[in-house]
């Protein structure tokens, strides 16, 4: 059985992740993060505490549990605050993988990066994995600078690019696009939702098992890895209107240009999924079905 190492296990992917591992099994995990760990199960797994910006600890946890491949979600994912806090997203999203990259080397280990749909302008989306990139924010700059490093490395490395990923955490900590509407419009609060960009949004159990397959795929390269339906931010949060009988007209469709955002997004990326469909036989959920998932899911919470 592989031995397989999450960075950011207290993220979104990290808790989905080792929710798989600890309900499924086939592999031994160790789950990373900062501080103390929130996931609420502590048995299946191993815990231990890696900062990822701390050199030393990363190659002594490295080291200690020797791991097959890493699964590498942690980095600073609020874009605006990329945007404003430069040299932490670079420590966190570049010079993070660079210490990363060293000590896969050195231990021979698979690394599995976490890549983004911003690394494109958005001006011809649905992208496939060899479209020439062009970012628009800090965070994209970032995110691409480590696919950089990755391609010129010696290692063994696979990269999954991904979009707007939803679902829910244990601790309902950490929020995402759907979970804020259906909150908002069951408040009955008013929304300003862009309706000139468009994603492929991805359910956070599809990228999970996206991770596992790239591991035990030992797969190596970039891979497109979201859901499959493409639609715009407007009609994302009226698709989270209808599953779950909200009023819909509470949502103001406006346009991305009058928002103060720190960061520019692109308009229209998209991905095109074959190569993980045929290569990591990635199986992405409709969206509609995402979002079944999330409420059953809800339910076992008594939400
Ligand atoms: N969430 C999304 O919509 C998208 C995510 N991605 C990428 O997918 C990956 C996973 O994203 P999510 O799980 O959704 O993000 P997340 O923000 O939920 O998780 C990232 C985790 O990294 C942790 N982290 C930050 N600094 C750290 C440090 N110094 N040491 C250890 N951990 C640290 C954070 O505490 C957080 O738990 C990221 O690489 C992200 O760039 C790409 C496109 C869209």
């Amino acid at each position: 059985m592989k031995t397989v190492l999450v960075t950011g296990s207290n993220g979104l992917l990290g808790q989905k992740i080792t929710e798989q591992v600890v309900n499924q099994g086939g592999v031994k995990l160790i789950a990373t993060a900062k501080g103390d760990n929130r996931y609420p199960v502590d048995t299946g797994y191993v815990y231990a505490t890696m900062d990822i910006l701390n050199p030393k600890e990363v190659r002594e946890v490295i080291a200690l549990y020797k791991p097959d491949a890493i699964i590498h979600t942690a980095a600073m994912t609020n874009v605006d605050t990329c945007e404003t806090e430069k040299e932490l997203a670079y420590q966190l999203n570049v010079e993070a993988v660079q210490t990363l990259i060293e000590v896969c080397g050195e231990f021979d280990i698979q690394l599995v990066h976490l890549s983004t749909d911003f690394i494109f302008d958005g001006a011809n989306g649905p992208y496939d994995e060899e479209a020439e990139p062009n970012p628009l924010s800090y965070y994209g700059q970032t995110k691409l600078e480590a696919e950089e490093l990755l391609k010129k490395s010696n290692i063994r490395w696979a990269i999954l690019r991904t979009i707007i990923v939803y679902g829910i955490v244990s601790d309902m900590s950490r929020s995402n696009i759907v979970l804020w509407a259906k909150g908002a419009l069951e408040k009955g609060s008013p929304l300003n939702i862009v309706n000139d960009q468009w994603r492929m949004p991805t359910l956070a159990e599809d990228l999970a098992a996206c991770c596992l397959l790239a591991v035990e795929h030992e797969a190596q390269g970039v891979f497109n890895v979201s859901g499959k339906d493409m639609m715009s931010i407007s009609e994302l949060v009226a698709r989270v209107a209808d599953f779950w009988g909200l009023d819909k007209s509470l949502i103001n469709e406006i346009s991305a240009a009058t928002l103060n955002q720190a960061a520019k997004r692109p308009v229209r990326t998209g991905f095109i999924l074959d190569k993980a469909m045929t290569q990591l036989q990635y199986q992405p959920h409709s969206f509609e079905e995402g979002l079944a998932i999330v409420d059953e899911q809800l339910k076992a919470r008594g939400r």
